[in-house]
């Protein structure tokens, strides 16, 4: 069987009792079947939400918190628990398990998203499953990830993975409120537009966070880094090698259209952005179709400040075409803007090197 290496995410709902607090067998359900796809060779990490269903009852809360401070007190109760029922019961079958808990900020800057894959690198080489979550207790409120979809999505696209599994408590999307009798499961998408996200709904179950929309914004990421999708669920050690074979119950979302990033790609795909720079006809076409750097002739406009290395987007007129790394500061490129290359006294000429373009 050939090597995979392969996201599996599960969220709140799919840990849970009807109380909210995490339901043990379903965490057995789910490490019998992460011991298989890792007894069969693959790379496997997993992202776990579950701390604030493991602590919240410890600190004397009724039922799940709702205010930021309840849940990163819950956070920082159950994380501990959660990582131990995992390390405990995967080392029944001989797997260890590492703990990472990541912020929004360690995707947004360039040398703590470099680490980032040099740690999951080795760990993965060394056969460590990788349990990630949320770092909840430390997440400021306008940064936080909320749901993990998207954290499993940035993940996924880091390490290079082939397949992103998201299990839940549906079976996939539904083509409207799955709770409408009339409801139809989606089994295959092979892109997501912004009519289905529309369609997809926001409200999730009663211990989840962001729904299927936030399923599906997290799909969109992880596909343009390469990565296939599946949304859904399973029960049983054979859920996820059924997953992998086409056999599982919920919706398949991939194409071939985006081949896997490299890393310095990946991460400008992914940060934030620092400015925009607005393009001409010609400068446009050289880069998205020639395959060229960006040089300062073709710009004819940016807004915001940046600095040499910073992510920046690019615009052709009004359409956003891509992203870039740029070689210039934004007081650089106010004089170098719509110069000719012989016009430049500078040593790097290209604003944006082809190396460090995306296109979107
Ligand atoms: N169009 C849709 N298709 C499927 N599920 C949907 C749709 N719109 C909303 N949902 C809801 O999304 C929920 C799953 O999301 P969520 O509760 O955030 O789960 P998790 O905890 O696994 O992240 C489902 O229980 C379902 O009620
Ligand atoms: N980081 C939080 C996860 C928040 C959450 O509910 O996420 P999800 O299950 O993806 O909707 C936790 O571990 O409780």
């Amino acid at each position: 069987m050939e090597k995979k290496r392969i996201v599996v995410k599960i969220g709140s709902s799919s840990l849970t009792n009807s109380k909210g607090e995490i339901d043990h067998d379903k965490l057995f359900d789910h490490i019998s079947a992460l011991a298989v796809l890792k007894q069969d060779g693959h790379d496997v990490l997993l992202v776990s939400s579950g701390a604030v269903a493991a602590g919240f009852r410890k600190l004397g809360y009724p039922s799940r918190p709702v205010t930021l401070k309840g849940k990163q007190a819950a956070a920082a109760v159950g994380q501990s628990l959660l990582i131990q029922y995992y390390s405990e019961l995967f080392s029944q079958h001989q797997i260890t398990t590492a703990q990472i808990l990541l912020t929004r900020t360690d995707f947004s800057k360039k040398d703590r998203y470099r680490n980032a894959y040099a740690t999951f690198s080795e760990l993965l080489e060394r056969g460590i499953l990788p349990i990630i979550n949320e770092n909840d207790t430390v997440s400021v409120s306008e940064l936080t990830f909320g749901d993990n979809d998207m954290l499993s999505a940035l993940v996924s696209g880091l390490i290079h993975a082939d397949h992103l599994i998201i299990l839940t408590d549906i079976n996939g999307l539904y083509d409207q409120n799955p709770e409408n009798p009339n409801a139809k499961q989606i089994q295959k998408l092979s892109t997501i537009t912004d009519e289905w996200l529309k369609l997809a709904s926001s409200s999730s179950s009663k211990f989840g966070t962001g729904g299927m929309q936030s399923k599906l914004l997290a799909a969109r990421t992880a596909l343009k880094a390469g990565v296939k999708i599946f949304i859904g669920n399973g029960e049983g050690e054979k859920k996820l090698t059924d997953i992998l074979e086409g056999l599982g119950d919920g919706t398949y979302i991939g194409n071939n259209q985006y081949p896997p990033l490299p890393t310095p790609k990946q991460w400008i795909s992914f940060t934030e952005v620092s400015g925009k720079l607005y393009i001409d006809k010609g400068a446009a076409e050289a880069i998205l179709l020639n395959g060229k750097s960006l040089l300062p002739a073709g710009v004819y406009k940016f807004e915001g400040i940046f600095f040499k290395g910073d992510v920046v987007e690019v615009y052709c007129h009004k359409e956003l075409v891509g992203r870039g790394e740029v070689r210039y500061s934004s007081d650089e490129l106010a004089l170098a803007l719509g110069k000719r290359t012989n016009e430049i006294a500078a040593s790097s000429v290209e604003v944006i090197h082809r190396d460090k373009w995306v296109k979107v």
